[in-house]
This record gives C-alpha cells, sequence and structure tokens, in this order.
C-alpha cells in the first residue's frame, strides 16, 4: 500500500550546520508513530520541511505517493497534509463554535456563507458537534477560547486541524505547556482519533509518547538514528544512551 507520507534523503543546511541529513521516513497508512530526539536533534526543522515552511536543499517528500517537494504550504495542506502547532495559534475572541463553524464550513467550500445563515445547514452543524464531542469540548463550546483552561484550547487546535480532513496530521508537541491534570484527557483523545488520518507525533513527554506511539524514530544531529515499534526501541541499547536514559527528556 502507498505510504500516507513519505522522506527519500530529505537535506535541510543551515549555512554549514546539517540540521537534516538526508532523512529516509515513512509514515504508513493510519500511522501512530512518534519522532523523538534530543534537543537540536531537528525534529522542529523537519516538520517545517514537510509542511513547506522550509525548502529542502535535497531530497523529496511524498505525500500518499505524490510529490510534493515543489508545492508551498497551501497547496500541501490542500492536498492533504494537516498540523498542528507548538505554539497556540487560536482566535482568542471566538468560542469553539465560532472557530470550529469556520474550519468546517471553509472545507465545504462554504465559507462565510454559513455564517449568513448560521445553523441552517444540518450537515455541517452535525459535524461540529461530532468535533465538540470527540474533542470534549462541550462544558466550554460557548465560551471565548482565551479563557479555556489550557488543555482545552491544545483539544480545539487538534480539532481544528481535524475540521480539514487531512491524510497526514503532524501534532507538533501537543502536550506542550499542559498542566499534568490535563494531560489524561489529552492523551485519551489522541488515542481515539480516527484511523483514517495518519498521525506523525513530535513530542517531549515520553508517557505521551509511548502511550499514543506504534511506531517510533529517533533523529540525533538531523540524522536517522533508529526507527522501530516502541518495544524495540526501549530496549535499543544505543536509543538509551543517546537520549531515553541521558537526560531529563527530548
Ligand atoms: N533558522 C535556523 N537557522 C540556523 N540554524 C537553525 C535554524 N533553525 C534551526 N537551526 C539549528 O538546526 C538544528 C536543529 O534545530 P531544531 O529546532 O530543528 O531541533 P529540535 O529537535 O526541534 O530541537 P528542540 O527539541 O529543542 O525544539 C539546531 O542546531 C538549531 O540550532
Amino acid at each position: 500500500m502507498t505510504a500516507a507520507l513519505e522522506t527519500i534523503g530529505l537535506e535541510k543546511r543551515f549555512g554549514g550546520l546539517v540540521a537534516t541529513d538526508k532523512v529516509s521516513l515513512t509514515l504508513e497508512q493510519g500511522a501512530r508513530h512518534a519522532l523523538i530526539g534530543p534537543n537540536g536533534a531537528g525534529k522542529t526543522t523537519f516538520v517545517n520541511l514537510l509542511t513547506g515552511v522550509l525548502p529542502a536543499n535535497g531530497g523529496k517528500i511524498l505525500l500518499g505517493g505524490q510529490d510534493v517537494t515543489g508545492k508551498n504550504q497551501i497547496q500541501r495542506a490542500r492536498l492533504g497534509m494537516g498540523r498542528t502547532f507548538q505554539i497556540n495559534q487560536l482566535f482568542g475572541a471566538m468560542t469553539p463554535v465560532e472557530s470550529l463553524g469556520l474550519a468546517v464550513s471553509e472545507r465545504r467550500g462554504a465559507g462565510a456563507d454559513f455564517w449568513r445563515r448560521i445553523g441552517t445547514r444540518a450537515d455541517i452543524m452535525a459535524e461540529i458537534t461530532g468535533l465538540i464531542e470527540r474533542f470534549r469540548l462541550t462544558d466550554v463550546m460557548d465560551h471565548p477560547t482565551r479563557l479555556l483552561p489550557y488543555g482545552k484550547q491544545r483539544l480545539l487546535e487538534i480539532a481544528l486541524a481535524l475540521a480539514s480532513k487531512p491524510r497526514v496530521l503532524l501534532l507538533d508537541e501537543p502536550a506542550a505547556g499542559v498542566p499534568e491534570a490535563e494531560r489524561g484527557e489529552l492523551l485519551e483523545t489522541l488515542a481515539e482519533l480516527p484511523r483514517d488520518v495518519s498521525i506523525l507525533l513530535i513530542e517531549h513527554d515520553m508517557d505521551l509518547v509511548f502511550a499514543f506511539a506504534e511506531r517510533i524514530t529517533v533523529l540525533v544531529n538531523g540524522a536517522l538514528f533508529a526507527s522501530g515499534s516502541v518495544a524495540e526501541i526501549m530496549a535499543d541499547p544505543r536509543v538509551q544512551a543517546v537520549y531515553l536514559g541521558s537526560s531529563e527528556h527530548a
């Protein structure tokens, strides 16, 4: 089966520094795949290459078998590359229902028209309601986003990414900044994401990585250092030496 996402010999240099060193990574259909590595290993650069924020110096990116290396961020998003951001990017004054309404109606091509006839499109309303429930936002759906607990804001971010119905979802440190008490809910929600979306998780929180991922790829100094099942990576003494046992976290 065609991989959901594949990089072949992907390269990025910043002057003399090789931030992405010929990385070949395959994200299978329906994958729950985590990308980990020590600070400065090149995780953020890799995500920026995938989404088109940064141009690559070499190599290829295939999305569902299609070469998207030369495409810009918007084109890649249209072809199914979804992402969440490390830093909260939400509109603070809007409620979850409004933000999701906009995202869903945009994707369906209804655009601003939906807002002129709010509530009159049963199909759109059903989709928004489904997302609100799936992402445990029911209690706060009419509250301004800036007043939501941080964990709920992160859930809304993921809901918004999913509203565009991506084939691949890049989750960039979804647990960053989320208080311990709210992490359980985040993890449960991530575990229930639909299998038709293939997920690459970049995360510092190893509890979340081990609970969520089925495969793990380890980057060190921009290069692919190890890749395997969670059990294989946990048992790999090389990984333990450079990473798991060596520092407080990624
Ligand atoms: N725009 C840039 N210009 C120059 N060097 C950069 C740039 N962006 C990243 N780097 C360098 O590339 C390397 C990889 O950085 P990157 O942020 O991708 O790592 P990371 O694994 O995401 O780290 P962290 O876990 O700390 O976020 C680092 O040495 C970093 O200093």
